[in-house]
């Protein structure tokens, strides 16, 4: 089976190290490009497998095409790639925000069989959380193959696309929200005197350790919010001030905006 790599930056490369390394692909099976011939050749030899000096090429010797381009540049691609992927039981894969299937087919034809699949940025250190959804024309082993893929590279979950925005909300942009908590209570320390440094190491332990904990003991949060909030004490002191400060209806507006961004673009 070949894998073709269209656009090989951050979420391919880490992709392709994640396939290597699980020995789920040999080097031999994958082929990328990039935007130009030159970087495609610098990028292959860098992580030692072929590239293609153009889309169609690429396309031609590959059994699944996963689309690792900017959502901008993915009208260009799908036509520059569509005479080749129409009567074809080619299997391609968009990793894309904003492009649903219905907008893939309508570069690619209505009988493309087409994948979205969400990762994560923690893809590349194969701790990725994956959303699926298929087309209805993937037999019951193709989407077996595309779901054993992405499982080498972290969770995986099928979802019906009318789910997929929500997902792509929680699961593809949440490492930035998750950053973003880090990096409050991290410069609230130095504010308070702690070197930034030693705010982020302590901060990042406490985050990791708290979902552990909640992970191996199956608690919801507000369970661990009670049994971290002492009656009377600290505590419940910054939850209350985190309520009154709007910190969850924050969270719900980030989500809607992100899954407006994604509807609007998937219109265009
Ligand atoms: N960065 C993230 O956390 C996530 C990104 N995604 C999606 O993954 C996709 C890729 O994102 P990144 O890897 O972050 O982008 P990136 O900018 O790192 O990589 C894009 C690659 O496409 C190449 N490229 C541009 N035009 C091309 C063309 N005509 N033919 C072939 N290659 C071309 C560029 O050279 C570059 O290597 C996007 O569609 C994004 O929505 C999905 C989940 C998470
Ligand atoms: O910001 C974006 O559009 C992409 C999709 C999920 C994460 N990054």
């Amino acid at each position: 089976m070949q894998i073709g790599f269209i656009g090989a930056g951050n979420m391919s490369t880490a992709i392709i190290k994640g396939l290597i390394d699980s020995r789920f692909t040999s080097p031999e099976q994958v082929t990328l490009t990039k935007s130009t011939a030159e970087r495609s050749k610098a990028q292959a030899d860098q992580l030692g497998v072929a590239f293609s000096s153009n889309n169609t090429e690429l396309v031609q010797q590959a059994d699944i095409i996963i689309l690792g381009v900017k959502p901008q540049k993915l009208p260009d691609v799908l036509n520059e790639i569509a005479s080749e992927i129409k009567d074809s039981k080619k299997i391609v894969v968009s990793i894309a925000a904003g492009f649903n299937i219905t907008k893939i087919q309508s570069f690619l034809g209505d009988e493309a069989k087409i994948v979205r699949v969400m990762p994560n940025m923690n893809i590349a250190i194969r701790r990725s959380v994956s959303g699926l959804s298929f087309s209805d024309n993937f037999s019951v082993e193709e989407k077996q193959l595309v779901s054993e893929l992405f499982e080498q590279l972290g969770v995986t979950y099928e979802l019906a696309e009318k789910d997929f925005v929500t997902f792509t909300a929680i699961a593809g942009c949440s490492p930035a929200f998750t950053a973003m908590y880090i990096d409050g209570l991290t410069r609230a320390a130095v504010k308070n005197g702690l070197p930034y440094e030693l705010a982020q190491a302590i901060t990042l332990e406490a985050v990791s350790g708290t979902l552990e904990l909640m992970k191996d003991k199956t608690l919801s949060s507000w369970d661990l919010i009670n049994q971290v909030s002492s009656p009377g004490g600290t505590t419940i002191e910054g939850v209350a001030s985190l309520e009154n400060d709007g910190f969850i209806p924050s969270l719900f507006h980030a989500v809607d905006a992100t899954i407006k961004k994604d509807q609007e673009m998937s219109k265009e």
